[in-house]
């Protein structure tokens, strides 16, 4: 190999190596900065994993979940179905739904049905509701939680990735909102809307600008459709969850674990959230306990929000004896 070509190759494996070495770094010093162990302050905050609202809640109540067959989607699926609701479940792959909708029916006994259904194609989510209406007629809870995501440099982005998330994310729950909607207006039924964003559509983020863009949409979406559409007795309302572990989203999110010590220890209760409490939080807010909720927008993310935003939140990782110094020399400065 002559020496210019030999010396770049070794650059190249110096470069990965050092990124590798930057990565470990970092997580060292962001770790070792809050002076407490990655989920510590967790033990303050447990978890409950049972269903929350009286059972039966859901009786005689039929909800569509997109994106159901997996992750939230599916656990939300589980709470409806053990409330007593009959859940539909709708995304593209069918034999996934199958699968969730015989497990979620065989520990529930209440029917859970799966229907194919590729929600960026308009025609498709007709076809769809067709379906629904033969199934179980149309429904009364309807939550949009299907999505697609991955973390990629703006400058690396396809018009043919913006569109795909676009798609699924802004227009797919447009398509579904506006198909399920006129039908449920022309029956005189009313039904509630909820709609799965994140907290990154109230303030954008780089590396996921498609779905913070389409997440922002659907947002507008939700709260327009409050206003306008109450009067046929459809309620609106969005939950914003943070970081929750799912294959779906930490695989294209945080491809190789590096961030995620990082991220929950700028959660102030030192945990990821649990798809059984997001699952809760939407029975809620689909129930009639939330007949007067509308509009609402919910952030449900262990305080990663207000953590993130906070300029001084970092003054989190100062000792006791440092503050003692740090205290002394801004009284000094008494009269200057
Ligand atoms: C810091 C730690 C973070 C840990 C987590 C913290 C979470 C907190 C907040 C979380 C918010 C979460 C939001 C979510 O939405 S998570 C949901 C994730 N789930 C999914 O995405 C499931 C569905 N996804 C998919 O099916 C695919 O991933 C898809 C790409 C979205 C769609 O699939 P498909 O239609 O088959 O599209 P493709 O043909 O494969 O691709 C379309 C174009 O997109 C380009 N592309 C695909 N992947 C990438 C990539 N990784 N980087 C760049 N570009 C990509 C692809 O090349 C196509 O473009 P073309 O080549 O120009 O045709
Ligand atoms: N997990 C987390 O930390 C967070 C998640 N969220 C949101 O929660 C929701 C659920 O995400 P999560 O459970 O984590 O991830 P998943 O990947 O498990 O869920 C995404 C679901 O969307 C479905 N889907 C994707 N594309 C389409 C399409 N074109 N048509 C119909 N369905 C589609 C997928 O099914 P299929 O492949 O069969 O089509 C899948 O079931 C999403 O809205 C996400 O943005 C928000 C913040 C944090």
């Amino acid at each position: 190999m002559p020496d210019t070509r030999k010396r770049s190759s070794i650059w190249l494996q110096f470069k990965d190596f050092f990124f590798v070495l930057v990565l470990s770094l970092s997580q060292f010093r962001l770790h070792g900065s809050t002076g407490l162990r990655s989920g510590s302050q967790a033990n303050f905050f447990p978890p409950l994993e049972d269903a929350m609202l009286p059972s039966g809640s859901f009786n005689n109540r039929m909800a569509l979940i997109t994106g159901g067959g997996t992750g939230l989607g599916r656990a939300m699926t589980a709470t409806l179905s053990q409330l007593g609701a009959q859940c539909i479940i709708a995304s593209r792959k069918l034999d996934v739904l199958q699968r969730t909708a015989e497990e979620i029916s065989s520990q529930t006994g209440n029917k859970v049905h799966a229907v194919q259904c590729d929600v960026r194609d308009p025609q498709a989510v007709s076809q769809c509701v067709d379906q629904i209406e033969a199934l179980t007629g149309l429904p009364d809870v309807i939550i949009n939680n299907a999505a697609g995501n991955f973390v990629c440099p703006s400058e690396r982005l396809s018009p043919n990735a913006w569109k795909t998330i676009t798609d699924i994310v802004l227009n797919g729950t447009a398509f579904v909102t506006l198909e399920l909607g006129k039908r449920l207006i022309q029956n005189q039924k009313g039904a509630s809307f909820l709609a799965i964003t994140t907290i990154y559509a109230e303030s954008g983020s780089g590396f996921v600008v498609p779905s913070a863009s389409a997440k922002a949409g659907v947002e507008a979406l939700y709260k327009s459709l409050a206003a306008e559409w109450g009067r046929y007795g459809h309620r609106f309302n969005i939950i914003q969850p943070g970081p929750i572990r799912t294959k779906g989203a930490f695989s294209r999110l945080d491809p190789t674990g590096a961030f995620e010590k990082a991220m929950i220890d700028r959660i102030p209760t030192g945990r990821l959230g649990t798809p059984a409490e997001i699952a809760n939080l939407a029975a809620y807010v689909s129930s009639n306990y939330a007949s007067w909720m509308s509009g609402a927008v919910i952030r449900f993310d262990g305080g990663e929000y207000v953590s993130l935003a906070g300029e001084f939140n970092e003054l989190r990782s100062v000792t006791p004896d440092q503050w003692k110094l740090l205290e002394a020399m801004i009284r000094k400065t008494k009269g200057s």
